[in-house]
């Protein structure tokens, strides 16, 4: 596949998909990286970081033994750190952390296969460190942390509990003749577990526990902890800790275990901002919302909705070209095969990933526009916004992980045998974003604290009070009977508000007959939470309809002719999609007709078809370089076969062309001498 000028040539067919494009390509990548300006720099530094010889390894990451791996992901870890200080603060010192953090974690996507042990140490560590801490302490962390003299990660969950936080074992005592705190690990299911780099990497740790003073537990709260030597990297006395063992994904971040055995720490090192101990013991309580100590996993939660967008844009970059590329089977006798693209059901399987990796972003975006307004009104000492927000983060938090992991798999299964291959990257994408569904807030824990949220809105509602910006729609629905149907994109919108709607108010129901019959109403509440879960999902889904619609619309608002349509297109086929995915719900809530539903699949149809000529070019947009594909799959030039084979090549059984096992197992079973 190589010209004679020694080029590598684009696959025909992938050539092919590319000039029967609808629009310009750079178009749309402009919108989803929120213009120009913004490409321009993410693709200078990708430039620059992306061409170290340090990106290519001989041998693929997971044919290496789980130390090998992980010494490999620490070498990597610090290049790319060395990278991060040398290099990227040149784009505008401490912002590189802001505006082009999202670049920075797609770079870090080339480096690493799977998880960088440092991730937890940028990713949850430096955040607690500017949200839990006195401008002070700030001012003795941050620098050390961000030279990555100290290095860190976030233990809060433990053996026994992850998602009831309050129930966390370990105690954080006051004593106030020396001026410490004694952190003690009482019983096995109090130590901690599953934080990132804890394993072998950090030096220090953020770590959650029960606070004790002057006799009274005052509940959980953050200490910052020093649990190894700077110099020898021994874990210091009274601290017990290590690596918790393989894991579905997650292999090189090494998750690991820590216990204290009455381990001592200066008062100061309780993270201040929101709670204090005076030098005698005394405890000041500065929270007034009372959950500010969660802030870090609200931050996370709102990250992780972009983390996971991108994924998916990945996967079905991967899953398209391979479709584009792969030919199978043949539609009427003796005609050549297709490119398993122009199957119908190919296109229903992957689609709906690229309308869903945009929905996502553009949710996303909204998202981090919306936290950034709650962030402001917190420094101004204004609290009021953090309920919707908890509920809208933690909805949003739960809906894209799970949607995207579904169809990050989806796009293993296009892929077919291919798609299995860990060169394919597929396995390790959905490995990671499957793990997202649960870490920071498993998926019906977090659905159950919307849900929450909505049924107090609903009684507001009824008692006639004014609904903040995501549940306002409520009023609106707030009388029983069916929602008009309409089968524009509006309408669609307006029809999941009122499933949602209709939902919240049998939940309602629900729970009032319950109590009714004598229930408590936390009894009555635990038997709806099926209901309740589905409630909060309907909502979510809502939420994220009406967001990607509406920001679609804005967005394109200048754009050509053709990016406008293939952007409607994309829009308008997520909502048919959804709605024909809940058609029950719609049935139930809605006046929708058996017409209707033949037209919504017939329209469904029709735009798979409109879609289909563009797929190549909507995935092209998505710009993700090779590097941080990392797929024999889905490289931009479509050497699929090519790239299968030298990867194969490279596995250490065929370094090889006897395997010893051969000598010392095989052949004596053959002769009957074993
Ligand atoms: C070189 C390296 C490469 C570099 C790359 C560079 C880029 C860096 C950037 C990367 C950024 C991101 C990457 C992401 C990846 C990060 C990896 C993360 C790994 C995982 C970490 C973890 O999992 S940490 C542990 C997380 N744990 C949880 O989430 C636990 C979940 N449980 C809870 O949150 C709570 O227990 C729960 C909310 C369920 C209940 O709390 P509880 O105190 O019991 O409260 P309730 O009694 O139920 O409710 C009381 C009221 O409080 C309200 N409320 C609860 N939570 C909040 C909140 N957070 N905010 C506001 N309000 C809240 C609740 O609504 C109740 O209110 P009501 O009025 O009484 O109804
Ligand atoms: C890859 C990975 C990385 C992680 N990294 C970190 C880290 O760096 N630091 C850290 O502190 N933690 C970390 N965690 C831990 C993570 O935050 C927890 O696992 C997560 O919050 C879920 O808690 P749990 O494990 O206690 O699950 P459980 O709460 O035990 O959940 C088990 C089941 O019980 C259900 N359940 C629990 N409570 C309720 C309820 N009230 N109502 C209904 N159903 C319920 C859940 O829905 C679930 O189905 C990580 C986890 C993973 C998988």
């Amino acid at each position: 596949m190589s010209d004679n000028k020694g080029v590598r040539r684009v696959n025909e067919d992938l050539a092919r998909e590319r000039a029967n494009c609808s629009f310009d390509v750079r178009e749309i990548t402009f919108l989803l990286d929120g213009g120009e300006n913004n490409t321009i720099t993410r693709k200078k530094i990708e430039d620059f970081t992306l061409t170290d010889e340090l990106l290519s390894d001989k041998v693929p990451d997971e044919c290496l033994s789980p130390k090998e791996k992980y010494e490999n992901a620490v070498r990597k870890s610090c290049l790319f750190g060395k990278l991060v200080k040398d290099k990227l603060l040149e784009f505008g010192g401490l912002e590189t952390f802001g505006p082009n953090s999202f670049v920075l974690r797609r770079i870090a996507d080339a480096f690493f296969k799977e998880i960088s042990p440092l991730l937890l140490h940028l990713g949850m560590f430096v955040p607690t460190i500017l949200g839990q801490c006195t401008a002070e302490q700030q001012s003795e962390w941050l620098p050390r942390a961000l030279s990555m003299q100290v290095i860190g990660t976030y233990a809060q969950t433990e053996l026994g509990h992850g998602t009831f936080i309050r129930g966390l074992e370990t105690t954080a005592t006051y004593d106030p003749e020396t001026e410490e705190f004694v952190l003690h690990s009482p019983t096995l299911s109090s130590f901690k577990w599953w934080a990132g780099g804890l394993g072998k990497t950090v030096n220090h740790c953020i770590v959650v526990a029960q606070l004790h003073t002057k006799g009274q537990c005052h509940g959980t709260h953050p200490f910052i902890v020093q649990i190894r030597d700077l110099e020898t990297h021994q874990p210091l006395p009274g601290i017990k800790v290590g690596e918790i063992g393989p894991k579905l994904g997650f292999n090189t971040a090494d998750n690991g275990f820590l216990g204290f055995d009455k381990y001592r720490i200066p008062r100061m090192n309780m993270m201040m901002k929101n709670a204090q101990i005076l030098k005698d013991g005394t405890y000041v309580k500065l929270d007034r919302h009372g959950k500010m100590t969660y802030g870090t996993m609200v931050f996370i939660r709102v990250m992780v909705v972009n983390e996971v967008a991108f994924n998916l844009a990945k996967a079905a970059t991967i899953a398209v070209r391979y479709s584009a590329v792969r030919r199978q089977s043949e539609k009427k006798p003796g005609e050549p095969e297709p490119q398993i693209l122009d199957y119908v059901t190919q296109q229903h399987k992957l689609f709906i990933c690229i309308a869903t990796a945009h929905a996502l972003q553009l949710t996303s975006d909204w998202l981090w526009r919306t936290f950034s307004g709650v962030v402001t009104d917190i420094k101004h000492g204004k609290t009021d916004s953090l309920p919707e927000f908890h509920a809208l983060s933690s909805c949003l938090k739960a809906i894209s992980t799970s949607d995207a992991a579904l169809l990050i798999e989806q796009c293993r299964h296009s892929c077919g045998g291919h798609g299995y291959m860990m060169s394919s990257n597929l396995p390790l994408i959905y490995s990671f974003v499957t793990a997202t569904r649960t870490y920071e807030g498993d998926y019906t824990v977090l659905l159950l604290q919307t849900a929450r949220f909505l049924i107090k809105a609903w009684e507001q509602a009824e008692a006639g009070k004014p609904l903040t910006p995501t549940v306002s729609y409520l009023t609106k629905y707030f009388k029983d009977g069916r929602v008009p149907w309409d089968s524009t994109s509006e309408g669609i919108v307006n029809a999941a508000y009122g499933v949602a709607a209709g939902k919240i108010s049998a939940c309602v129901k629900s729970i009032r007959n319950r109590v009714k019959t004598g229930l408590s109403y936390e009894d009555a509440w635990d038997l709806t939470t099926v209901q309740l879960v589905a409630a909060a999902e309907a909502h979510c889904r809502a939420v994220i309809c009406d967001v990607y619609r509406s920001e679609a619309v804005r967005l394109t608002e200048k754009s050509s002719p053709n990016v406008r349509a293939v952007m409607r297109q994309l829009t308008t086929l997520y909502l048919h999609y959804w709605a024909l995915e809940r058609i029950g719900d719609l049935l139930r809530y809605s006046a929708v007709s058996e017409e209707d539903v033949v037209a919504l699949q017939q329209k469904y149809e029709e735009l798979l078809a409109l879609i289909r000529p563009d797929a190549v070019g909507l995935v092209d947009a998505f710009d993700i370089r090779d590097e941080i594909l990392n797929s024999t799959l889905g490289a931009y030039d479509g050497r699929v076969y090519e790239r299968l084979m030298e990867e194969a090549l490279k596995s250490p059984l065929n370094a090889e062309p006897v395997n010893r096992s051969f000598h010392m197992y095989l052949k004596p079973l053959m002769q009957g001498k074993l």
